[in-house]
Formats: C-alpha cells, sequence, structure tokens
C-alpha cells in the first residue's frame, strides 16, 4: 500500500535513489530526476525530505511543475496548494498585470459587455493555440503554420486584424463572441493587445502582422472592386499571404526619398517595376507586396503580385527569424495598372493614411507587453529573496516598480482616449486629426518601453540578460522592444510629426 503523504513521510524519503521534498503542499518524487535536473543533484539533495516552496520559487517559474507535473505524488494530507493556477483565458490576479477596465474593482466608460466577451474568448484563442507555437517557432526560426493560420482564419481574427469596417459585416467573431457589425476600435484594441501576451516578439510579427499593414491600404484605396474583393477573401481566408513594401536601403522613414522605380507602358495597361525593399517582414512567404513606388511625377502605390522577376531573401535580425524579415528585389516585373492603389503620383496619402493603424497597433502592442514585464516584474519582487527579505521589500525596487506603473498606466489612458476618437471619425479625419497624436503616443510608448526595459534587467539581474527561466520574459523584451521604437517611423520621426500636425491648427497666438 502506498504511504501517506504526511510531512512526516515526506521526511524519511532523503537517500539519493528515494528523494522527496515539497514544493507548494504538494509532495515530489525526484529520485529518477535528480540526474536530469537542470540546476544538478546537489541542490536537490540539500533540501530531501523538507518543505523546498521558498528554494523553489526563488528559482523557478511556477509553470516548471507543469512541466515535470509525473513527479507530483499529491498533495500534502490535509492540505491545498497555496499558489494560483493560471487556466488558458483566466485574468491575472496581479496588481496593474491588466488595464484597469478589466480589473474588477474599477470601471471605465469604454468598454462594453460585448467588448469583455470578445476578450475573454481571444485571451483563451491565443493562450490555447496560439502561445504554444509562438515559443516554439521564435526558438527554432520557422515560419508560423499553415495550421495555426487556418485556424485564425476560421475565428475571423485576420478579418479582426485588418481594423474595423465593412469586411467585418456578416462574420461570427471567435466562435459568436461577437458579431462582426459591433467590432469596433475598442474591440481592435483588445485584439491587438491580447495578441502579444505571448511575448515572443519574433512570432508576432511573424504572425501575420505584414498582411495587418497592408490589407488595409488595400481595403480603402484599390481602384478596381473585383481585385480588392478577390484579394481580401484570399487574404482572409488564409489562403493568400501580403506584406507591406515601402522601407529601402536607400530610404526608410524618409518616405519621399525612395528609389524603386514604376514605369507606365505607353499603351497605360501595365507598370514596370524596378528596385529593392529591405526589412520587409513576412515577405518571406507573401503572395502580394504593397509597394512605395516612384512614379514620372510623384509616388504611387502598387499592388504587387509574386511573380517573374520578384525575389526574396531573409535578413537576420536581433529578433527570430519567425517574422520573416526580407530583402525583396523586383526586376522588370510586369504589374497591370489596375493594380494601382489610389491616384497615380498620389500615393504620399495612401502611405500615410495607412500609417495610423500600424502606428496605433504598434503601440497598443508595446505598451501590452510592457504591462506584461511589470507583472513580471512585480511577481519577481515579490518572490525573490534577497539579503534574507523579499526583493520588494527594498524601497529602491518599489521606485522602479512605481515608475514602471505609471508609465504603462498613462500609456493605456492615452491610446483609449485616442481609441475613442477614432471610434467616430472617418478615415479622412483620422488621417488629419490623428497622424499627430499617434504619432507622439508611439514615441511616448516605446521610449515607455526603453526605461521599463531597463528598469526590469536591473530588477531580474542576470536572469534579466538569460534567454531561458525566470528572466525568459524580460531577457526578449529588453533585446526586442527597439524594433517597436523603428518599424513604422523611427522615434524622433514620429515626434516631429506630432509636432508639425500641431502646428497646423496654431492660431496667430503670442504671449
Ligand atoms: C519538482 C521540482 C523541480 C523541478 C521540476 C525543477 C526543474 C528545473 C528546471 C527545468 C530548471 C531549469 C531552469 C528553468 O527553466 O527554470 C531548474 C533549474 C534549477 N533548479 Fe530546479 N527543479 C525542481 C526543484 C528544485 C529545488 C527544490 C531546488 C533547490 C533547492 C532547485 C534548484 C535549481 C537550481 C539552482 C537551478 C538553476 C537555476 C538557474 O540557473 O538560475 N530545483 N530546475
Amino acid at each position: 500500500m502506498a504511504p501517506k503523504l504526511t510531512r512526516e513521510e515526506v521526511k524519511k524519503h532523503t537517500a539519493e535513489d528515494d528523494l522527496w521534498f515539497i514544493v507548494d503542499h504538494k509532495v515530489y518524487d525526484v529520485s529518477d530526476f535528480i540526474d536530469a535536473h537542470p540546476g544538478g543533484s546537489v541542490v536537490l539533495q540539500q533540501v530531501a525530505g523538507t518543505d523546498a516552496t521558498e528554494a523553489f520559487y526563488n528559482l523557478h517559474r511556477h509553470e516548471v511543475l507543469h512541466q515535470y507535473k509525473s513527479l507530483c505524488l499529491g498533495n500534502v494530507e490535509g492540505e491545498e496548494p497555496e499558489v494560483i493556477e493560471q487556466l488558458p483565458g483566466d485574468l491575472s490576479q496581479v496588481p496593474y498585470a491588466e488595464p484597469l477596465w478589466l480589473t474588477p474593482q474599477f470601471r471605465s466608460p469604454f468598454y462594453s459587455e460585448k467588448h469583455k466577451k470578445l476578450q475573454k474568448a481571444m485571451r483563451k484563442f491565443v493562450d490555447e493555440h496560439i502561445t504554444p507555437e509562438a515559443r516554439e517557432k521564435e526558438l527554432s526560426g520557422e515560419y508560423i503554420s499553415q495550421e495555426l493560420i487556418d485556424k485564425m482564419a476560421e475565428a475571423n481574427i485576420l478579418a479582426m486584424r485588418a481594423g474595423p469596417g465593412k469586411h467585418m459585416h456578416g462574420r461570427s467573431l471567435l466562435g459568436g463572441a461577437m458579431d462582426g457589425k459591433d467590432y469596433d476600435a475598442f474591440s481592435d484594441l483588445i485584439i491587438s493587445q491580447e495578441l502579444t501576451r505571448h511575448t515572443s516578439r519574433g512570432f508576432q510579427d511573424g504572425n501575420m502582422a505584414g498582411m495587418t499593414i497592408s490589407l488595409s491600404a488595400v481595403i480603402a484605396w484599390a481602384n478596381d472592386e473585383e481585385l480588392k474583393n478577390r484579394v481580401v477573401d484570399e487574404v482572409l481566408s488564409g489562403k493568400k499571404k501580403m506584406c507591406l513594401a515601402i522601407t529601402e536601403a536607400f530610404a526608410g522613414s524618409d518616405v519621399a526619398g525612395l528609389r524603386t522605380t514604376a514605369e507606365l507602358s505607353e499603351d497605360g495597361s501595365h507598370y514596370i517595376v524596378n528596385g529593392t525593399k529591405k526589412w520587409i517582414t513576412n515577405g518571406m512567404w507573401s503572395d502580394y507586396f504593397v509597394t512605395g513606388c516612384k512614379t514620372k511625377k510623384g509616388f504611387s502605390v502598387l499592388l504587387i503580385e509574386r511573380s517573374e522577376g520578384v525575389e526574396t531573401k531573409k535578413i537576420k535580425t536581433a529578433y527570430s527569424a519567425a517574422a520573416a524579415t526580407t530583402f525583396v528585389e523586383f526586376d522588370n516585373v510586369k504589374v497591370p495598372a489596375k493594380n494601382l492603389l489610389g491616384e497615380e503620383h498620389k500615393g504620399f496619402v495612401v502611405i500615410m493614411s495607412n500609417f495610423n493603424h500600424e502606428r496605433w497597433m504598434m503601440a497598443a502592442m508595446v505598451m501590452r507587453w510592457s504591462r506584461t514585464v511589470l507583472e513580471e516584474c512585480l511577481k519577481w519582487a515579490h518572490q525573490r529573496l534577497v539579503f534574507g527579505k523579499p526583493l520588494i521589500a527594498q524601497p529602491v525596487v518599489r521606485q522602479k516598480l512605481g515608475r514602471m506603473i505609471a508609465l504603462v498606466e498613462a500609456n493605456q489612458a492615452w491610446i483609449e482616449q485616442i481609441t475613442f476618437q477614432m471610434n467616430g471619425m472617418s478615415y479622412k479625419e483620422q488621417a488629419k486629426h490623428l497622424s499627430g497624436p499617434i504619432g507622439l503616443l508611439k514615441t511616448f510608448s516605446t521610449r515607455s518601453a526603453h526605461e521599463i526595459a531597463d528598469n526590469a534587467v536591473n530588477i531580474f539581474g542576470g536572469r534579466g540578460v538569460t534567454q531561458t527561466g525566470m528572466g525568459r520574459v524580460v531577457e526578449a523584451f529588453h533585446r526586442t522592444y527597439k524594433f517597436d521604437s523603428i518599424l513604422g517611423g523611427a522615434e524622433e520621426v514620429m515626434a516631429d510629426l506630432g509636432v508639425r500636425q500641431a502646428m497646423r491648427f496654431m492660431p496667430n497666438a503670442k504671449l
């Protein structure tokens, strides 16, 4: 008969080949594990027969116990575990780990019950389907699977990522969590923020980010209805993929300096495109490229289908290859004239208005990831013991946490204000009134991320620069937050845009 799992019984199992200890009121038999334990066998022998809870949480994430749950014999008799089990879809109970509107004791004027339902369904989907693949692909550098794309298409997540609009009508979202016609800017904010919670930044871009920032231009600016409907259908059903191809080795934020050319044929039936594009997210697997080109009298945007003369090569960056950052070459590529988006030579407005949603989304995502990093820091400061007390007992650590909380909350409050304006404005009005505030918000969110990453690494110490174990999230954030401060427009350019936009509305006021 198996012995009863009492604390007295645990004390008897201290031999190398018969080694038990307790973690969070559960008994673990690690006799067959000590040689495989990544932290070595000696440390386990040191805690044999004891309650090793404090030592365990000083060094491991709770998830480790899930990975090795086969070592668990059961609860200590008459005792119940105290550490909270986070199930797929659950909200975090850590203070400030969720935006205020998801914190039970607070209220918000911006979100309805429909939004809450959408958030819950999306979190569950991310926890169950996206996070496991994101973690795996972030490490291997492989691209997103067609299986996951198909699941997201079926749940209409691909459609939601293109933002609110007519393409959402008639769709049932996440198995009935929301009707597509109710999908508004706040729903978009929810989806964008929930999507970052797997914290794998390379995979985050690999997860159809190219589509998110390019399909919107087709929806808003395609001149040919048949072409538009076909591309929207193919892309939102996950059958075809697309990306935005603007930046070049010659010019990044300086869109006017681009050198890719598009020459209209004499009969006006097609363009011939020549040039290169650099840092194109998802380019490796894209079937369509929304491409910025120089035309005779200005700048134009073309929807280019992968065809003869289009070549793609992978670029190595600081985050994982799962993002498929690409160098694209167009060598005499023939593009039908009907693939022009917006007006010829007036592509600037196409790109600039499209940037709004991209930049707003990037800000939404980086501030949500910053919040997750804050949660990691709060948990770590609470459980890590130094100089005989928890890290949180040090005033200097509380100062850092206080600053991080202020930054995260300020960002969220600002984006909610802007999102509220988006809900009531046409695409054109948004371009006029919101590109400045969105540019400033993006700069603020990435400057905040800079400070948060810096503080988080100091709080985590060596683990903050270690890719596995406790510091995993903080290390990844510190290595990759910079992407957001550059992609979609560099911080300085964004700040400049914000001020220049404001000056357009400046009255002749004097001191
Ligand atoms: C069932 C119980 C345990 C399991 C399944 C386990 C598993 C692991 C794993 C997977 C790691 C790799 C790092 C990570 O991913 O977090 C690790 C590291 C480590 N473990 Fe354990 N462990 C257990 C209990 C313990 C206990 C009780 C101690 C100490 C008293 C301990 C000491 C260590 C140390 C010192 C490291 C290295 C930590 C580092 O590099 O920061 N482990 N353990």
